[in-house]
């Protein structure tokens, strides 16, 4: 077990601590919500003038970007005469139309799209099962996310050198699920306590930011244990750091590459992106050095607790794996592959609840059923709960984080089977959120159908399948193949039983008069309006 006062003395006063962490709280000023408010801070400028500017930029870079020997016809271009860097200009506020245009016409061969930064070969489904056999070293889901991350300028390089951040969760998370998924109990008893407040009439709250803040106090308590994970100052990072990481990627992204080592410079997101790594790995530091003291004083063969996943990462490492100088960073990026991807599937699947209130009688009933009602029920009942596994599913065909999943990036030149040559270094995706709302594939697309996926299972032979964790060539929420998306059974679970907490104990409801908040895009990513708010209450029938 880590503990916070010996962590924090370790990195010296408290004082000092503050003090780099003022200096990014002052600069990213402190909250989530605000450091999202400074990426869009833009808007602050003269709106035509930043219109003029960004069309100049694109220009000169869509001369820039790499063009690929791709022979495949590009979507979504309004006449053969629209300016390339008009479309990639569309691309970023207009993806999803770009995209569904490219699905409809050539859903069975592929189509190019054109981002800002490069072009995506989108190809067909019907490709993934023979691109599944491939080995990493010639189709990398790593080099698609540093691409994406533009890693030169956001540290991100390093998840090249390593997979220690997925080997962690395959070898240790998932082998030991049920002990993890009690220890995150444990911990969101501690959120709901601390963040959700429990008023007698309705009330507004902030659900996605609390959502935020539960969903990191959990990841936390499994990712460095208690009491670290009750360290307000890493609680904050993991929540700054990956809006630090989007704005410095999608405001580097508007500037041609020859640009990119000056502008990255004078950056101010790249700056608190900076001054985010150096504190994470100041307090890494000290958890590691507090691990090995604890080691060293603990006697030969007293028997240790299950570790949290840095200590694992301490004990299985090779190279410089365990140095602060990466393991620091590694963390911080699970806590980006996890915390936001998992309080924004909670949120949609909380607003979803409200903007479909007869879904929560059975919902409730179920839960009943098979809890007996207990708080401490066993985690592997979870699995149990049908009903709520098909009414996420619904929630997450609705609701996708990406529009393009999984993407990849070609690290030979590739022939298919069908003669379709993928020329190295080509960023490959698939069309995941297309996929989803195809009539062809899910009757009635447009319905919000939340049993949808429970009537399939109780088909004979189908009860297994349908899950909201399975992975097939048309379900790619969590992308596919060997490179899947390793904590979606931890993300999946957590999210039932907050779900479960929030079912169970209060009536929630849309802000008077609101519809259910429309999510946005910025390029190919997904984003629930972060004004949005919903009304709750305890309950008052039990
Ligand atoms: C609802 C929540 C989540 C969603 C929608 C999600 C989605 C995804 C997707 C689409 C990928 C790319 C897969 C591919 O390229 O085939 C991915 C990768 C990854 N996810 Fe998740 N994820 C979620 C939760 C989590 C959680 C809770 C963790 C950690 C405990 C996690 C850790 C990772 C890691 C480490 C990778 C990179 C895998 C690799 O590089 O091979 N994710 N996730």
């Amino acid at each position: 077990m880590l503990h916070l006062d010996p962590v924090l003395s370790v990195i010296g006063t408290n004082s000092t601590y503050e003090v780099v962490y003022d200096s990014v709280r002052l600069h990213s000023k402190h909250s989530v919500s605000e450091s999202f408010g400074t990426f869009v801070a833009f808007e602050a400028l003269e709106r035509s003038h930043l219109i003029c500017f960004a069309l100049a930029l694109v220009a000169v870079s869509s001369f820039i970007v790499p063009h690929y020997q791709i022979k495949a016809p590009t979507a979504g271009c309004w006449s053969l005469f629209e300016p390339t860097c008009l479309l990639r200009l569309r691309f970023i506020i207009n993806s999803r139309d770009i995209i569904s245009d490219g699905y409809q016409r050539f859903k069975n061969s592929a189509f190019v799209v054109k981002r800002l930064d490069s072009d995506l070969l989108v190809l067909s489904n019907k490709y993934l099962e023979e691109l599944r056999l491939l080995p990493i070293t010639k189709l990398s889901n790593a080099h698609a996310q540093v691409k994406n991350m533009l890693g030169k300028y956001t540290y991100s390089t390093f998840l090249l050198e390593s997979n220690q951040h997925v080997r962690v969760l395959q070898n240790h998370l998932i082998p030991n699920l049920k002990t993890f998924l009690s220890r995150a109990d444990e911990e969101l008893d501690y959120s709901f306590e601390t963040d959700v407040p429990r008023p007698h009439d309705w009330t507004e709250v902030d659900i996605q930011k609390i959502l935020q803040i539960m969903v990191a106090r959990v990841s936390s308590a499994v990712f460095i244990g208690n009491p670290a994970c009750r360290n307000e100052y890493w609680l904050k990072l993991c929540l700054e750091f990956p809006i630090n990481l989007f704005a410095t990627t999608f405001i580097m992204r508007l500037f041609p590459p020859f640009l990119h080592p000056v502008i990255s410079w004078i950056l101010p997101p790249r700056y608190w992106l900076r001054q985010n790594l150096k504190l994470g790995k100041q307090l890494v530091t000290s958890m590691i050095s507090d691990y090995r003291k604890q080691s060293a004083l603990k006697s030969e063969g007293e028997v240790k607790e299950k570790s949290n996943l840095l200590e694992w990462m301490i004990e299985n490492s090779s190279g410089n794996e365990a140095d602060p100088e990466t393991l620091g960073p590694r963390l911080m990026f699970l806590s980006l592959a996890s915390i936001h991807s998992t309080s924004s599937a909670a949120s949609a699947a909380l607003f979803d609840l409200c903007a479909h209130p007869e879904y929560v009688e059975p919902l409730r009933q179920e839960i009943l059923e098979v809890t007996g009602g207990s708080k401490n029920y066993c985690k592997e009942d979870l699995s149990r709960l049908w009903k709520l596994d098909s009414f996420l599913k619904e929630s997450q065909r609705f609701n996708p984080p990406i529009l393009l999943s999984p993407q990849r990036v070609a690290l030979t030149d590739l022939t298919l089977s069908d003669g379709t040559i993928i020329p190295r270094n080509t960023s490959i995706a698939f069309p995941s959120a297309a996929l989803l709302m195809d009539p062809l594939l899910v009757p009635s697309p447009e319905t919000f159908d939340g049993f949808r996926s429970y009537r399939k299972r109780l088909q004979p032979g189908e009860s297994t399948k349908h899950l909201m964790v399975s992975i097939d060539k048309n379900h790619l929420y969590f992308g596919h193949g060997k490179q899947a998306c390793p904590g979606r059974f931890f993300a999946a679970n957590e999210i039932k039983m907050i779900m479960i907490r929030f079912l169970m104990e209060f009536d929630l409801r849309l802000c008077d008069g609101k519809e259910r908040p429309k999510s946005f895009t910025v390029d190919e990513m997904c984003f629930a309006d972060p004004r949005a708010k919903m009304q709750i209450r305890k309950r008052r029938d039990i």
